[in-house]
């Protein structure tokens, strides 16, 4: 398992390129695309595909667990089925580089204490802007909240579309690959989680 999959937050990388050199890294692709970085407008492509790649991977700088760590315990004796559903999330392959881009939806089952809930879109996007396979992506978002929250249960469910497999390679545009990790009461209790599916509108 590597350092990322393992922890909430990614091992920071051994010397680390400085942005010079990831600019550099950047030209280079361009000369290999067969274009010239020189000309007008490739002149700032470097340091404008380091930036965005900069907002792709802010992920990195995130600590999941610090930003769930903001809980508030008066819910009035709240205990049903919290669920924030169709949370956007935008993701890259680690394969491929290529983006991953659909939408999940984050459920627990409070004991105790809640958190606010722009929290569990903040955690999803934690882990999204990173690279990726989404399996360890669904496993890491409903772990961090487990660990934390220490609920009742926790369900998470990802549905999105690879572009490595949609403009790319196999070339299948449409096809989407959903994941689910459940724990505690959603894992064991069939009729919890025939609501939850009940809820989300799935079979
Ligand atoms: N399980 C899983 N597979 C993924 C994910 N993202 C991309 N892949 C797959 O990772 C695999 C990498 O396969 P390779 O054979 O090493 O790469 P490739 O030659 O580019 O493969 P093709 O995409 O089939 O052209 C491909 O089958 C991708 O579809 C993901 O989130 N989960
Ligand atoms: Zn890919």
């Amino acid at each position: 398992m590597s350092a990322a999959a393992g922890s909430s937050v990614a091992a920071a990388p051994q010397g680390r390129p400085s942005r010079a050199e990831a600019e550099a890294a950047v030209r280079v692709l361009l000369r290999w695309a067969g274009d010239d970085p020189d000309r007008e407008g490739l002149r700032d492509t470097p340091a404008r595909a380091v930036r965005a790649y900069e907002e792709w991977f802010a992920g990195y700088r995130d600590d999941p667990e610090e930003i769930l760590r903001r809980t508030f315990a008066e819910v009035d004796g709240y205990d049903e089925m919290v669920l924030l559903r169709d949370i956007r999330l935008e993701s890259v392959c680690e394969h491929h580089m290529a983006p991953i881009i659909g939408s999940a939806h984050v459920a627990y089952l409070p004991e105790r204490r809640v958190v606010g809930i722009s929290k569990l879109a903040r955690v999803v996007e934690a882990f999204a802007r990173r690279l990726q396979i989404q399996e360890r992506m669904t496993v890491q978002i409903a772990d961090a909240i487990d660990r934390v929250l220490q609920p009742r249960g926790v369900a998470v469910l990802v549905r999105a579309e690879h572009q490595c497999m949609t403009t790319r390679g196999v070339h299948k545009p449409g096809v989407a690959l959903i994941t689910s990790r459940m724990t505690g009461a959603f894992r064991d209790d069939p009729a919890l989680r025939a609501e939850l599916m009940a809820v989300l509108g799935c079979r």
